[in-house]
């Protein structure tokens, strides 16, 4: 049997992440700092023998397993200008439409979240992959996540930096860039969000703690410091974009009051940067700035709270938090989803335990993690003596692949 056009299968995986400051501020020019966590995704891309190009999506944390015509979605790309290379090059509007138009009958039963996925997804292997030699031919995309979708810890990044690495890796040979990884995430991103600042997607990309201002490279920060969270899922469902939309919305009524209210959460990202700066300088002496930390961070939430991000739970957190004498902040959009929580290396274990279990039982979900560690990896190499089987074209389901985290 003739081998199939560039056949083989990359895994890549990228982490979430966590904004310590200037969530919302940060679209609006001020500075963010984000760390990247344990959690991963991972995205594996397949070229299948089938005859017909086409995509597969198994998506099953948003309960998706689709099988769409790829062949005029690829001229497509290649008529908008997809070069892999050049992520500003490539006519996103237009290659975005002919998604869309792509979509329109299949899509219209799917929910948002279904949608969202589907479009970045087709979006990115057209853009990535349509100026191949051989073409795309059939692809099969399938993702895996320890992130909770949705809820502020960066999944939908997390998921165009996996799926744009591992794509790269396809088309290129090589493990590309993070910086060429984070402009086609960033691209992705501005799908499902219009204009994102960026931020998320650098984090993902490059991993650690990261410094990131609107049109500035995003600064990777060489602290020798780990800060230790709780992570907490309120399990409240939202949006980014419609949070995003909210403040814009107050923004256009209160033009005054929000912009010195997003500009405060700058001046508050700005001093945590030297609080966390002076911690890695000189480790001693850090109970004084753990808790200058958490006074930043208490400052930060009550910023977002002003701006209408914040909700029952988020406080909620907060408050139990503040019986346990720590510090919380929401993070991410808000309106639900994640807060995180500041543990000091000297916080008493057994009022952190109390805490948990408060947490607990009010129903959110707790992870106790470390900050940082690996942004992008790619995992396998495309295993180009693997012949493929004609069984392929019938669809069956994908072995499981192996994600490790990178600490916690
Ligand atoms: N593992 C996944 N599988 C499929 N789709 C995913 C996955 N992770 C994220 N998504 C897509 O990303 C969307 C969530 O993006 P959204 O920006 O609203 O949340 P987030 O990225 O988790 O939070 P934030 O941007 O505030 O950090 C989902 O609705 C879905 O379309
Ligand atoms: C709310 C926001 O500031 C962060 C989402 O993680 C949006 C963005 O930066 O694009």
């Amino acid at each position: 049997m003739a081998r199939a056009p560039g056949a083989g299968a990359v895994t890549a995986s990228a982490p979430g992440k966590v904004l310590l400051h200037g969530e919302h501020s940060v679209v609006f020019g001020h500075r963010a700092l984000a760390a990247c966590l344990g959690l991963r995704t991972a995205t594996t891309v397949a070229r299948r023998p089938a005859a017909a190009a086409r995509v597969r999506l198994c998506l099953p944390a948003v309960a998706l397993d689709a099988r769409v015509p790829a062949a005029g979605l690829w001229r497509a790309a290649r008529d908008a200008g997809a070069a892999w290379r050049h992520p500003r090059r490539l006519d996103h509007e237009r290659l975005l439409r002919a998604v869309d138009e792509l979509l329109a009958a299949r899509a219209a039963a799917w929910g948002g979240a279904q949608r969202d996925a589907a479009r970045a997804l087709l979006y990115l292997a057209a853009a990535v992959l349509a100026d191949a030699p051989d073409g795309p031919g059939a692809l099969r995309v399938s993702v895996r996540s320890e992130l909770a979708v949705g809820a502020g810890a960066g999944s939908s990044a997390a998921l165009a930096v996996s799926a744009a690495a591992a794509l790269l890796r396809l088309r290129a040979g090589a493990a590309a860039d993070a910086r060429l990884v984070s402009a086609w995430a960033f691209s992705c991103e501005r799908i499902a969000h219009g204009a994102p600042s960026g931020v998320d997607n650098a984090a993902s990309a490059f991993g650690g703690l990261v410094a990131f201002r609107r049109g500035e490279e995003p600064r990777a920060l060489a602290l020798r410091v780990r800060l230790r969270v709780l992570l907490v899922d309120t399990r409240a469902a939202r949006r980014t974009s419609a949070q995003v939309a909210r403040v814009a919305e107050r923004r256009a009524r209160w033009p005054a009051a929000v912009d010195a209210t997003l500009q405060a959460c700058g001046h508050v990202a700005d001093a945590a940067l030297e609080v966390l700066q002076q911690l890695s300088d000189a480790p001693g002496g850090s109970g004084e700035r753990y808790a200058a930390l958490g006074e930043l961070w208490d400052a930060n939430h009550c910023l977002l709270a002003a701006l209408g991000v914040s909700h029952r739970a988020l406080e909620h957190v907060r408050a139990l938090a503040a019986e346990h004498g720590l510090a919380a902040k929401l993070t991410g959009a808000g309106g639900g989803g994640y807060a995180i929580v500041l543990v000091p290396p000297a916080a008493d274990a057994a009022r952190v335990r109390a805490l948990r279990d408060a947490l607990e039982a009010a129903g959110y979900l707790v992870t106790d993690t470390l900050l940082g560690g690996d942004g992008v990896r790619v995992h396998d190499t495309p295993d180009e003596s693997d012949e493929p089987d004609e069984s392929d074209e019938s669809d069956e389901p994908d072995e499981p692949v192996a994600l490790e985290a990178t600490d916690s």
